[in-house]
Parts: structure tokens; sequence; C-alpha cells
């Protein structure tokens, strides 16, 4: 039985004293990636807390906040199929009952690179909330998925630098069966760009085939520059915690770009070899 809880009060109620705690978050519109969250969240803890919340704070004053998709009632069914314990959908004062919060979280030099460039204040937001989320929720283990990877990398941070006590654990990015990175923003897409949209993974795709760095973002780049209906944001290589490309060994392609009005991101692990 999934219960349903929408106040900080209900949610404290509901959680367990002695069993392990998971929490999935999500900004609904739920989805086979944050199904594949909950899942795997399931094969390990009995209590799996989903989170639903559009959270105001990590969106840009020009962003899509206000036509964010809501489907309440399909996310729930998807929640009780997945088994999941509790669902927590609050409202805005129930996470920010002073209001908007004056002392946010400051994600530091890695907030400041790729999705943080192109969207000022959206990792501070994010990283407020799920700081909330995670005390909120008493989570021993929560899951994000590897769709949002700098998103991941700065949640790991924030933990261990603010030593929350709370295991992160990164899933690996679920696609439909042509490569398109499931997303909650795929539903703006038109038939035609959802077509266009097929170059982000296409690229990544082809550029992980190769080993030489030039060689891996020359691939990628090419099929973006082809695809008409792509404008790329960036689409960069980096090491496999974002910072600097190694030698050789795992690294990380990355891409963001714009598909009509809707801004979509992908990446893929890589492994780089050195010319002999
Ligand atoms: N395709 C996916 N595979 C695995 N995890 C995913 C996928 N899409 C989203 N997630 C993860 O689900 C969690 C909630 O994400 P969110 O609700 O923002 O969904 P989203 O599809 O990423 O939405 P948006 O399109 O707004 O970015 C995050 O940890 C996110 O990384
Ligand atoms: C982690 C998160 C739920 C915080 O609002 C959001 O950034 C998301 O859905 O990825
Ligand atoms: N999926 C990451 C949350 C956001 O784009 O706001």
């Amino acid at each position: 039985m999934t219960q349903v809880v929408n106040t900080r009060a209900e949610l404290a109620a509901a959680l367990p004293d002695q069993a392990e705690i998971a929490v999935v978050m999500t900004m609904g519109a739920l989805h086979e990636g944050h199904r594949q969250l909950i899942r795997v969240a399931r094969e390990r803890s009995a209590f799996v807390v989903v989170t639903i919340f559009v959270n105001p704070l990590q969106f840009g004053p020009s962003e899509d906040f206000e036509k964010y998709p809501r489907t309440l009632e399909a996310d729930l069914e998807a929640c009780r199929a997945e088994g999941a314990a509790v669902v927590f959908a609050p409202g805005r004062d129930d996470v920010y009952p002073g209001g908007a919060p004056s002392i946010t979280m400051n994600p530091g030099p890695l907030g400041g690179i790729l999705e943080g460039a192109s969207r000022p204040g959206h990792f501070s937001g994010m990283l407020t909330v799920v700081e909330k989320l995670i005390r909120l929720t008493r989570a021993d283990v929560a899951y994000f998925g590897e769709k949002d990877f700098q998103q991941l990398a700065l949640i790991r941070r924030m933990v261990v630098d603010l030593e929350l006590g709370v295991e992160i654990v990164g899933v690996p990015t679920v696609r439909e069966s042509d490569g398109l990175a499931l997303s909650s923003r795929n539903r703006y897409l038109s038939p035609e760009e959802r077509k266009s949209a097929l170059a982000l993974s296409r690229a990544l795709r082809e550029g992980a085939t190769h080993a030489d760095p030039a060689a891996v973002l020359a691939a990628a780049g090419k099929i973006l520059t082809e695809e008409p209906g792509v404008r790329v944001d960036y689409l960069e290589l980096t090491g496999p915690d974002l910072g600097a490309v190694p030698d050789d060994g795992p690294a990380r392609l990355l891409v963001a770009a714009k598909v009509g009005a809707t801004r979509l991101i992908d990446n893929v692990p890589i492994v780089l070899r050195k010319e002999a």
C-alpha cells in the first residue's frame, strides 16, 4: 500500500523508526526513467519514499516553471505500481514555510560550468531543495539518474562537504528504443522536433566509438551541426567527475541543446585511450 502525504507532519508520521529509508526525488511527470530509479531503490530497501515537487527555486525567470507538466494522478499510479511506501507531494509552503529562503546552497566552482553556466541559480536552488528533502525524509540512501550528470556530481559533493550522512546512488540513463534519453521535457517536442532530438543521443553514441579526445568531439560535433533543428549549447568532454579530461581511461561526453523551444541534455560514459 502506498501512502500519499502532502505535509511535513504527515510525512514525519509515515516514516519508520527502524527500517532503512530510501528516497527518489522527482518533479513528477513520471516516466520509465523515474520508475527505474524506484525499482532499483526497491531492490535494496523495503521502504522507498518518492517525492514529487516542482521546485520553483531551481527555475530561472525565463524558464518553464509554469508550464512544467503536472500529472499527479498518473504519477501516483506509477508509484503504486512500483511499490513505493510513501509519496510525498508537498505544496510550496510545506517545503519553504517562510517563503523563499534567504539562505541557500552555494554549489561552488562545479556549479558554474556546463548547466550552471547556462542556468544561473539552477544548482543553488536544486541543492537547497535536495538537502531539505534528505532531511525531511530522513533518507539513508538517495537515488538519482545519470541523465542529470552534473546534478548527481554536485549532490555527491554536497553530501561529502556538508557531511549529510546519506548514501548517494547513481542510476544509468534509461532511453527509448531509438536512443532518446527519457525526460519529462520530451513531452514538449512536436513529432518533427522529436526526430531532431535524436541527434543528441546519436552524436554521443558516435563520439563514444572513438578513443582520442579530438576525434570524439569531431565525430559528435559533426552529427549535431548536420541537424538543422538542433542548436547546441555545449558539447564537452570531461573527466568522470566533470574535472579535467584524462589522458586515458574513463571520461564523460556531455551535450546540451535546444530543439525548438525545448532545452535537452544527455551524456554518456566514454573510455579514452592514448594513441600508440
Ligand atoms: N532517462 C532517465 N534515466 C534515469 N534517470 C532519470 C531519467 N530522467 C530523469 N531521471 C532522474 O529522475 C530524477 C528526477 O528527475 P526529473 O523529475 O527532473 O525528471 P526529468 O525527466 O529529468 O525532467 P526534466 O526533463 O525536467 O529534466 C532525477 O534523479 C533524474 O536524473
Ligand atoms: C533532484 C530534483 C528532484 C530536485 O528538485 C530535480 O532537480 C530533478 O528532478 O532532477
Ligand atoms: N532534471 C533536472 C531538473 C531541472 O531541469 O530543473
